[in-house]
């Protein structure tokens, strides 16, 4: 997969050069961040492992992922990001990988969905190598590819008809920090925290945040998180009403599991009809506000902002 990611990024780049400028409606500058942008990503690719694409032919039938485990038991179907090594960061399998869980779980015989992580973070957000698979379109194209699969990724959480609770283990970075709006519980141990880093990354809010974080923590708080990237603590993030309720780490996963295995006996169809009742007006509000982020970020990706701190991340040269 590296060797052809590597050589789609070569073949945009050859087609790119051979372009004349005014034939791509950039500036100079921009031609020569994107340019950069190509060059670090060929020399990336070609020697790195990238897991960016569903594997042809892989047994979705049969409910295997290579980048989750999902599991289901005493009424409650579990999906826990399993790249620790990467600390969950979100490939572009993984977000399809996401998806057909939910879609699965949406259909068992389960009563409760809860999202959780494998390793010492929930998850580290969007992963920052999805942006080197670049299709032979070239960067527009992926930005396009990428809006599509976004927005079809936070549709299906706010489409999603019981209860979904958030085990956060540990530290939550991202689009994995904005979609905790759209559940319906979260549960965070005291090592979690909760960053969305998007100005420092040239981005701009996703996972319908630019509505549900004013909403749940009102104006002022939630642009000190989605505007200049503030980090809280689990206790903050309670306080603000992001998270249900904190639990010191060392009982966390006791404690957690013990409500739920309580919470799944409750009457399914009740606890799906109240969600119904509670979420069901907001729908078309979430969706409209999902495309319209999704839209916003097509453009984003493809700004100096963007494609700066994406070298300067693949580079080694910056972390959050
Ligand atoms: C198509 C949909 C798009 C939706 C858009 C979403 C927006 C977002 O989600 S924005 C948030 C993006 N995430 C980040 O910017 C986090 C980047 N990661 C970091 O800053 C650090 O890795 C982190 C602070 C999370 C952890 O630091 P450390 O504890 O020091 O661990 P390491 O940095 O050594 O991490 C181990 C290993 O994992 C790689 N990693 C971690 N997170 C990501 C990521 N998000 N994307 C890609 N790779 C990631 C990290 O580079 C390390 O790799 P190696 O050095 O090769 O071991």
């Amino acid at each position: 997969m590296a060797g052809v990611a590597g050589r789609l990024a070569r073949r945009w780049c050859r087609s790119a050069v051979r372009r004349p400028l005014k034939d791509l409606a950039i500036c100079p500058n921009q031609e020569t961040a994107r340019q950069n942008y190509v060059d670090l990503v060929s020399s990336l690719t070609s020697s790195s492992e990238s897991s960016t694409q569903v594997k042809p032919g892989a047994d979705r039938g049969q409910q295997e992922y290579e980048n989750l485990v999902v599991t289901s038991e005493d009424g409650i179907t579990k999906i826990m990001f399993n790249r620790p090594t990467r600390k969950n960061a979100i490939s572009t399998q993984m977000y399809q990988e996401i998806m057909l869980a939910l879609k699965a779980a949406s259909k068992d015989d389960s009563t409760i969905t809860v999202v959780t992580g494998n390793g010492d973070y929930y998850c580290s957000g969007n992963d920052l190598a999805n942006f080197t698979d670049i299709p032979p379109g070239g960067v527009e194209e992926k930005a396009k590819q990428s809006a599509i699969m976004l927005r079809d990724f936070v549709g299906t959480f706010i489409d999603f008809p019981k209860p979904l609770v958030a085990v956060v283990n540990g530290p939550a970075v991202g689009i994995s920090v904005t979609i905790l709006g759209l559940f319906d519980a979260v549960y965070a141990s005291d090592r979690a925290t909760f960053h969305t880093p998007f100005s420092h990354l040239g981005l701009s809010p996703e996972g319908c945040a630019s509505y549900t974080f004013p909403k749940i923590m009102g104006p002022a708080k939630a642009t000190e998180m989605l505007i200049f990237g503030k980090k809280l603590t689990a206790g903050e993030a309670c306080a603000q009403g992001l998270v249900t309720e904190v639990f010191p780490d060392s009982t966390f996963q006791k404690e957690v599991w013990t409500r739920l295995k309580a919470y799944s006996k409750l009457p399914p169809n009740s606890m799906r009809i109240s969600k119904q009742v509670i979420r069901n007006m907001e729908k078309e509000k979430l969706h409209a506000v999902n495309a319209e982020e999704s839209s916003v970020l097509q453009e984003r990706w493809l700004s100096d902002e963007c494609i700066n701190a994406t070298m300067n991340f693949l580079s080694k040269k910056a972390k959050l």
